[in-house]
C-alpha cells in the first residue's frame, strides 16, 4: 500500500514511519510513504496557504488552492482515495480500516489551523472521516492513527497473522482480559482457566469475558451484531448472573 500525507508536518510522521510494528513492516516494503507539503504550491513568494475567513471569525483557514495542487502532486503519484480528516468526519470503524486495507493507496489530507475552504471537500475529496469526537491542532495524529488501524490490518504487518483476528472490534467485541507472568501479583491470581492447558475450556472463558465486558462496558457494539448460538448461550448466563 502506498500512502501519501499532505501535511505542513511531514516530520511527525516519523513516529509510525520509523518505530515498531508499521516501522518494520515499511522497512520490508509492505507499505510505502510520502508526505507533500502544501506550501511548495503556494503561488505567493512567501508561501501563504492560510487566510482569514469570509464572514468574520477566529483563526485561520487553509486556502483551497494550495492543498488542491499538493492532492494533484500526490495523485500524479498514485490513483489513490483521497481522505480527509476532521471532526465532521464519518467515525473511523474497524470495518471502515477493513475496507481501506483492501486498497492500492491512500492519500490522507491533514488540516491545521480552523479547517480548510468547503469547495476544496467538494472538488478533491473523495471521503471525510473523524477518529473520535474531539478537535486536535491538526490532521495528522488523526492521520496516523488511521494509518495504524489500516497497515495492521495488511496480511505480514503484524508477523502472527491471527493476532489482528483477535484484536478488540475485529469480531465485534471488546477484548478479553490477558494475563502473563507472574502467577500471583498484588494479591491476585491468574484465573486457574488459563493455566488449566484445555484450549476448549480457554476459548469459551475468554469469548464469555469478551461478551461480558462488552454488554457492561459497549451494550451498543451488541446492540448491532449477530450472535452465534454459543454467543447467545453465553450471554443468556450472563444476564442471569448479573441479575443474582
Ligand atoms: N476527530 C478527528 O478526526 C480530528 C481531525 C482533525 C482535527 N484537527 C484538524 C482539523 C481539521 C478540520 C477541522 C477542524 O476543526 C480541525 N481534529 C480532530
Amino acid at each position: 500500500m502506498y500512502i501519501q500525507a499532505v501535511t505542513l508536518f511531514g516530520e511527525m510522521f516519523r513516529s509510525i514511519t520509523e518505530h515498531g510494528v508499521t516501522g518494520r513492516a515499511l522497512q520490508r516494503g509492505l507499505w510505502q510513504f510520502d508526505a507533500v507539503n502544501p506550501r511548495q504550491f503556494a503561488d505567493n513568494k512567501l508561501g501563504y496557504i492560510d487566510d482569514r475567513p469570509f464572514g468574520g471569525g477566529p483563526g485561520m483557514i487553509m486556502m483551497a488552492e494550495p492543498l488542491q495542487a499538493a492532492i494533484h502532486a500526490a495523485k500524479s503519484q498514485q490513483n489513490g482515495r483521497v481522505i480527509y480528516l476532521s471532526p465532521q468526519g464519518a467515525p473511523l470503524t474497524h470495518r471502515k480500516a477493513a475496507e481501506l486495507a483492501k486498497l492500492d493507496g491512500l492519500i490522507l489530507v491533514c488540516g491545521r489551523y480552523e479547517g480548510i475552504d468547503e469547495r476544496l471537500l467538494t472538488s478533491s475529496i473523495d471521503e471525510e472521516i473523524s477518529i473520535g469526537d474531539f478537535v486536535v491542532s491538526g490532521g495528522e495524529l488523526p492521520a496516523m492513527m488511521l494509518m495504524d488501524a489500516v497497515l495492521r490490518l495488511i496480511p505480514g504487518v503484524l508477523g502472527d497473522a491471527d493476532s489482528a483476528g483477535q484484536d478488540s472490534f475485529a469480531n465485534g467485541l471488546l477484548d478479553c482480559p490477558h494475563y502473563t507472568r507472574p502467577i500471583e501479583f498484588q494479591g491476585m491470581a491468574v484465573p486457574a482457566v488459563l493455566r488449566s492447558g484445555n484450549h476448549a475450556l480457554i476459548a469459551e472463558w475468554r469469548l464469555e469475558q469478551a461478551l461480558r465486558r462488552t454488554l457492561l462496558r459497549r451494550p451498543d457494539l451488541l446492540a448491532e451484531r449477530e450472535l452465534t448460538p454459543e454467543e447467545s448461550r453465553l450471554l443468556r448466563k450472563i444476564r442471569q448472573e448479573e441479575r443474582d
